[in-house]
């Protein structure tokens, strides 16, 4: 992607680090990072990516990357463009406190940092950018893959991890904040350090209705998507947390450090919840990632 303007004079490392303050470290050429253009490169960014993934609105702009904590790498090719560089791609993340529903309705409270937005231009997707960027992040976080959540990943996103990182059994989980309901964990249950939170208010602490960045998907479906299909079963066990009701397990697939977990709280019934609050949040992409859920 490139721009009418000079980006090796703009982000002079080929992989820069944008906070709130859109800043690019460094004053380039001996002037003081010049705001617009970097908010324009984010803003288009912004723009292909939720193209890209069919959303009907951006989730990453300047704006909303000045009002969070989060942190957008931005990966350039600065010899492309007669030398004044193209931007190959961005990866945001950002921590985000979830709160996990297991079989029995306990709460579990964590706060992982989270795959937000994610793109690498067309052209020059299965390149090896994406994982640049991404083996870039890690490091810069100091975080292992299997320890992040991401938030409803994409088909080509849960390949990509699938094929650089080895992670695939992969199961959705339902997470409940006060933004999203689609987070995804490859949980092992001691790398997201799960905490148990007391139940306070059984029927009105949690309110995943609020309306925040993915939350512009408009609802497009009416039922449970899969794999969230409501089970036949009784009404108090909905498949919200794969859990193994010996172990009592939020972990899933044959993790191998899953710590016991004993929820106290009191049955409820999340289901009818989650029928208003998470449905088709991204709804085309997990209908669309049948991938191999173990
Ligand atoms: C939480 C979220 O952000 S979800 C949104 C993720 N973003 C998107 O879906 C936007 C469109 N896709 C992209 O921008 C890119 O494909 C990314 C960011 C997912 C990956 O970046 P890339 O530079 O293509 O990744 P990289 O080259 O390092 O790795 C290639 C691997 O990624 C996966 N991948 C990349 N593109 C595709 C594709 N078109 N179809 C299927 N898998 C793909 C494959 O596993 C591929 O390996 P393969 O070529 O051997 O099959």
């Amino acid at each position: 992607m490139d721009f009418p303007f000079d980006l090796n004079a703009l982000f002079p490392e080929r992989i820069t680090v944008l906070d709130n303050s859109l800043s690019a470290g460094r004053i380039a050429h001996g002037r003081p990072d010049p705001l617009l253009q970097i908010s324009t490169v984010i803003d288009e960014l912004g723009k292909a990516s939720s193209k890209a993934q069919q959303l009907p609105a951006p989730i990453t702009s300047a704006a909303k990357l000045q009002a969070n904590r989060h942190h957008l790498y931005l990966l350039k090719d600065g010899e492309q463009n007669g030398r004044r560089g193209v931007i190959v791609g961005f990866l945001k993340v950002g921590y985000k406190k979830l709160f996990l529903l297991d079989q029995r309705g306990a709460h579990l409270e964590t706060e992982p940092l989270c795959v937000l937005d994610f793109y690498v231009t067309e052209t020059l997707q299965r390149h090896g950018y994406g994982l640049e960027l991404f083996d870039f992040m890690l490091k810069h976080k100091r975080v292992e893959p299997e320890q992040m959540a991401y938030d409803r990943p994409s088909p080509k996103f849960l390949s990509f991890l699938e094929k650089h990182y080895d992670l695939k059994n992969s199961v959705p989980q339902l997470i409940l904040n006060h933004t999203s309901c689609f987070f995804w964990l490859f949980l092992t249950i001691t790398a997201v350090q799960l905490r148990k939170v007391p139940p306070k208010k059984p029927e009105g602490e949690i309110k995943p209705y609020s309306l925040m960045e993915r939350e512009v998907v408009r609802e497009e479906q009416r039922a449970l998507p899969w794999p969230f299909v409501r089970p036949a079963g009784p009404p108090h066990s909905p498949p919200l947390l794969p859990s193994s009701p010996q172990s009592g397990s939020l972990s899933v697939g044959s993790s191998p450090s899953r710590a016991p977990l004993r929820p106290t709280a009191a049955p409820r019934t999340p289901s009818s919840q989650l029928n208003d609050s998470c449905r088709a949040k991204r709804t085309s992409s997990l209908n669309r990632s049948r991938l191999s859920f173990h």
